[in-house]
């Protein structure tokens, strides 16, 4: 593994499910390197491949052709058990299905990636009190994750997959289920994670989410049609080139 190692590198990704004897290609030939550090978000309309492309990165879904690299490390090659070492060590996840554990409370759900990677019990406390302070939850925190609602629980699951300071970040649709003050919350913090050096590769149909990011990756038919800077219109301050650019809304 070496220092200078690209976050994530996917190179010709294929995945082709079968259903009812029929190939249905999902993800074709997707070529992405995502440095550390930074931002990308990945955008495209509904069965583009989005959640199949990050569900592969992360080792939760099997490729069926190419090469899947974290942080230096060939990972599709890995068994069950590497992918799990690998996903402890250095992927957070917020998914869909938030896969919190009911008899804890949330404050334990949120400290338990930062104890298993070794944190002192003092700095997981610490961890999970800013992450839950900074997403509106301090006072969720002991209760079982059970008895909060659907955006509740989507910001627990971004608070874990954050404990432990994971070196790379995979999320699907991480705002997917919020009002627009939860949101914020977790733009901010999103937003914060990422000043911090955090790597973050996610899902969003938002465009807000996806204006925090340094590349909009566009998906359709489970390939790249678009990559680079961030796709909300943008304009120029008065002057000429060389100029700031800023952002518009
Ligand atoms: N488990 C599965 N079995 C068979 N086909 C699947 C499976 N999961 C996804 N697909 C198919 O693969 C394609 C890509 O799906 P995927 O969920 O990755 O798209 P997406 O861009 O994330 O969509 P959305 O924005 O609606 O979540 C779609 O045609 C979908 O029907």
């Amino acid at each position: 593994m070496s220092a200078a190692a690209p976050a994530v590198r996917a190179v010709n990704l294929v995945k082709i499910y079968q259903t009812g004897g029929l190939p249905v290609p999902a993800v074709r030939g997707v070529d992405l390197t995502v440095e550390a550090g930074e931002f990308v978000a990945i955008m495209g309309p509904s069965g583009s491949g989005k959640s199949t492309l990050v569900h592969m990165l992360g080792g939760l879904d099997t490729r069926t052709s190419g090469e899947i690299w974290i942080e230096g490390t060939r990972a599709d090659t890995l068994s069950e058990s590497g992918w799990a070492l690998l996903r402890r060590r250095n992927i957070g996840f917020v998914f869909q299905f938030f896969n919190l554990v009911d008899n804890m409370t949330v404050a334990d759900n949120v400290e338990l990636p930062a104890l298993l990677g070794g944190s002192t019990a003092k700095h997981a406390r610490e961890r999970r009190e800013y992450l839950l302070g900074e997403l509106g939850l301090t006072g969720k925190a002991d209760v079982a994750p059970s008895r909060l609602s659907g955006g509740e629980q989507q910001r627990v699951a971004l608070a874990r997959a954050l404990s432990n300071h994971p070196r790379v970040l995979l999320a699907d649709e991480p705002t997917g289920n919020l009002d627009s003050r939860n949101t914020r919350d977790v733009l901010r913090l999103l937003g914060e994670v990422h000043r911090q050096g955090q790597t973050i590769v996610l899902v969003t149909h938002d465009a807000r989410v996806a204006g925090l990011a340094d590349r909009v990756v566009t998906l359709l038919d489970g390939q790249i049609v678009d990559d680079g800077a961030i796709g909300l219109p943008r304009r120029r301050t008065k002057g000429g080139p060389g100029d700031v650019v800023e952002l518009r809304g």
